[in-house]
């Protein structure tokens, strides 16, 4: 089966962490395209999560991969987007259950809280799994405001 396609992003407090998980996807074999930041100088994090998110709500990129320091501020700026359900996962058992049960399309880090390989078995966790569907569909269908 094809990889889905990849974007990520981070602020300043992720971009080292970004820079190896980007190397690690490559080692994976997967297409991604970085929206940036791309040094470790003093950004804002919703310049580089809503661009991340824009391309997922229309459908440019599968799946998302998002870094700050808490996680919270990139998650946050990327759920404001239809469509775009992002988790914020720091073990890689909450990231197989944001695929499984949420349907998450976006997988939020806290960069600051995980080392290189953790964020590595979470990135790579979030990627293996797949949606249930079954009841999490009745209620992942409830999530948006009409
Ligand atoms: O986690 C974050 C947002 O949720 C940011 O990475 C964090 O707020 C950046 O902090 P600072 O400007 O002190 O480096």
């Amino acid at each position: 089966m094809s990889k889905p396609t990849l974007a990520i992003a981070s602020d300043h407090a992720g971009y080292s962490t970004k820079e190896e998980l980007k190397k690690y996807l490559a080692e994976l074999g997967y297409n991604v395209w970085d929206f940036g930041t791309h040094s470790d100088d003093s950004v804002d994090y919703p310049d580089f999560a809503h661009p991340l998110a824009t391309a997922i709500e229309k459908g440019d990129y599968q799946l998302g991969i998002l870094l700050c320091g808490s996680g919270n501020g990139v998650s946050i700026t990327a759920n404001k987007h239809q469509g775009v359900r992002s988790a914020l996962c720091w073990l890689p058992e909450i990231a197989t259950l944001a695929r499984q049960h949420n349907d998450a399309n976006v997988c939020a880090i806290p960069a600051r809280f995980v080392s290189v390989s953790e964020a590595k078995q979470i990135v790579k966790a979030f990627l293996d799994a797949k949606f249930e569907g079954g009841r999490h569909t009745r209620r992942v269908e409830k999530i948006p405001v009409k």
